[in-house]
């Protein structure tokens, strides 16, 4: 992916609106994430709240969730809705070993896949959804019930998928009710980033305000880890 280092760990906030998107930029976040988290793990926003999210992000990178369609043709659908809207990445989600038949993805704007951890993704799904065309991966829990990504996966397999992903030349992204204490495990694995809404929000409330302080203090320690290649 040509945005994103693969030796520097992105910290990827999901918001809800364009105020929320201006928060996350002064306090350090790298992606800013478009994302209803009123509407579940993957809900969309209106394509006008997106435009709008855009514009407050400035010169940061940003994403936005299109869905959790249940097969290509309705996810051809939900990405097409939001293709016009300038953000940089698209993020769906999708089902290890999916068929991508029906699938047809927007020109122009690269499209991330999002497996949820409750299904068990691991390295071995990494080329079909390179072969099928998407250009990034990411797990993320699905359930938003309190288990972390980490009670759901161990973290040998995540770094078994983010490896996966750079050999397959995908961006990666790890996600799914972080906390700031999981940032120096996770960004060892050498993700493309971590992504956070309810452990950046105030009483860890995925579906209350962002927290500036919480913002900054995972921008830093994000900042604090020592890029992978230069590593010993
Ligand atoms: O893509 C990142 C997600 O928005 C993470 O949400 P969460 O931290 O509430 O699980």
């Amino acid at each position: 992916m040509p945005d994103i280092s693969p030796s520097r760990v992105r910290l990827l906030v999901s918001v809800r609106d364009a105020a929320e998107a201006a928060l996350a930029r002064v306090h350090g976040a790298g992606l800013i994430d478009a994302k209803d988290p009123d509407r579940g793990a993957l809900g969309a926003l209106p394509p006008e709240t997106v435009r709008a999210i855009v514009a407050a992000s400035g010169d940061r990178l940003t994403s936005a969730v299109a869905g959790e369609p249940h097969d290509g043709q309705e996810a051809s659908a939900c990405l097409a809705a939001l293709a016009g809207t300038g953000v940089r990445y698209l993020k769906i989600a999708w089902a290890p070993g999916r068929a991508a038949a029906g699938l047809m993805l927007p020109a122009g704007i690269p499209v991330i896949a999002v497996l949820f951890a409750e299904d068990g993704p691991e390295g071995a799904d990494v080329p079909a959804l390179a072969a099928a065309g998407f250009s990034g991966a990411m797990i993320d829990t699905k359930g938003k019930d309190g288990r972390r990504l980490t009670d759901h996966l161990p973290l040998p397999r995540l770094a078994s998928f983010a490896a996966s992903c750079r050999a397959h030349g995908l961006l990666s992204g790890l996600a799914g009710s972080l906390s700031l204490d999981d940032i120096p495990d996770l960004a060892a694995l050498g993700p493309g980033y971590l992504g956070f809404r309810g452990g950046l929000c105030a009483q860890a409330d995925r579906k209350g305000g962002l927290d500036p302080v919480r913002i900054a203090e995972a921008a830093r320690r994000l900042a604090a880890v020592v890029p992978r290649s230069e590593a010993a």
